[in-house]
């Protein structure tokens, strides 16, 4: 069943995925602020600066007027970085009331915000009541825009409270290389979605320093332990971590180059400073800000975090990587479990 869809966000994974959804039949609206861009998707149907060699479809339409992108949507996605999910969102409501429309909501952005240390869903529903929308639905898993963009297999999860949301999210997205679960398990997905990016940094940085294979598989298994500690915390679902968007996340993130994240922490292990990796990047790099969410609240809630408060005192402290990883392994021995 075909539908009307605006996605909110011409960013790398904004724009491949609003791609994925005319390919499969429906009708995409495609929303930027910046109208340089979107004359560039409309006149040549690419997006250079996020995804390089990929024309995009014809059909899909992009604005840079939101209420124009939005007129008519049975269904919005939105698809910005966390920082700017709020004043999104703001914007659509509004938008929305002058519309007289309520469409569902579904989000694919994976980071929690700052001082608020609200996850994404939990911004949507403030910023978007109840009575302004449908359900929210959050689709995760491990999924760069890049292997999309070629069509290469990817499989996902699209978590609700409302199963018959997050079904529905499903059939508008599956086709024969993009395949979609469902969970139910929103703060699980959530928080891993947005930790993982911490774990990517940390590997990175290690791959950078020298470190090989062992040293990059145990930050990403203890650091999924300690994701999964504060997933806990809050009533997720255990299993939720080691399901797409936790463990399938973590491995597609913490060990490619495609990742923003691990570039990232690559560039400062090989010595560049913070400042110096976020003006080159370009892109968004969400476990920066997300480091500092999630130590705030490791402390606030009381759960041993580690590597988190370790990358949080490179980043945030000017720690020495070598030293923070030298401490790490310094630790008393402990159980596994
Ligand atoms: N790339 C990927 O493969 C995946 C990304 N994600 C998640 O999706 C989200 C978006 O990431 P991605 O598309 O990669 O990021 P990009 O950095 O590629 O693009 C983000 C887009 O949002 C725009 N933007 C920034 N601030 C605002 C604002 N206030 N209002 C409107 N638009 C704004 C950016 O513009 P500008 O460049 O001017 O800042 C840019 O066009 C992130 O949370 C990310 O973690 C999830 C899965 C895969
Ligand atoms: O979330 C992602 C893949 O699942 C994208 O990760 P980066 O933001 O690090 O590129």
């Amino acid at each position: 069943m075909s539908e009307k869809i605006a996605v909110l966000g011409a960013g790398s994974w904004g724009s491949i995925l609003a791609n994925l959804l005319d390919e499969n039949g429906h009708d995409v609206s495609l929303w930027s602020y910046k109208q340089d861009q979107v004359d560039e998707l409309n006149q040549h149907h690419t997006n250079t600066h996020y995804i390089k060699d990929f024309t995009y479809s014809e059909t899909l339409v992009a604005y840079s007027d939101l209420k124009a992108a939005l007129k008519d949507a049975t269904t919005v996605l939105f698809v910005v970085p966390t920082k700017a999910v709020r004043s999104v969102a703001s914007q659509t409501k509004r938008a929305l009331a002058e519309l007289h429309t309520k469409p569902a909501l579904i989000h694919a952005s994976k980071g929690i915000e700052q001082d608020t240390y609200k996850r994404v869903s939990e911004i949507l529903a403030e910023e978007i009541p109840a009575e302004s929308r449908q359900s929210i639905t959050v689709l995760s898993g491990p999924s760069h825009a890049e292997d999309v963009a070629k069509k290469d297999i990817t499989l996902v999860t699209a978590a609700s409270t409302d199963l018959s949301a997050a079904e529905h999210v499903q059939k508008l997205f599956m086709n024969r290389y993009f395949r979609v679960y469902t969970n139910t398990d929103v703060i699980g997905v959530e928080i891993a979605a947005a930790l993982k990016n911490i774990i990517a940094l940390g590997t990175g940085a290690l791959h950078g320093l020298g470190y090989g294979d062992n040293a990059k598989a145990a930050l990403m298994t203890r650091g999924l332990a300690e994701i999964s500690r504060l997933g806990a915390s809050f009533g997720a679902n255990p299993l939720t971590f080691i399901g797409l968007a936790g463990v399938g996340d973590i491995i597609v993130t913490g060990t490619s180059h495609n990742s923003r994240n691990w570039r990232a922490g690559d560039e400062l292990g090989k010595g560049q400073s913070l400042e110096e990796v976020i003006d080159t990047m370009g892109m968004v790099i969400e476990g920066v800000a997300t480091t500092k969410s999630a130590y705030e609240l490791a402390k606030q809630r009381g759960v041993d975090m580690p590597i988190t408060t370790a990358i949080y005192q490179v980043l945030y402290e000017g720690k020495d990587i070598r030293e923070a990883i030298s401490d790490l392994m310094q630790r008393e021995g402990r159980s596994e479990f």
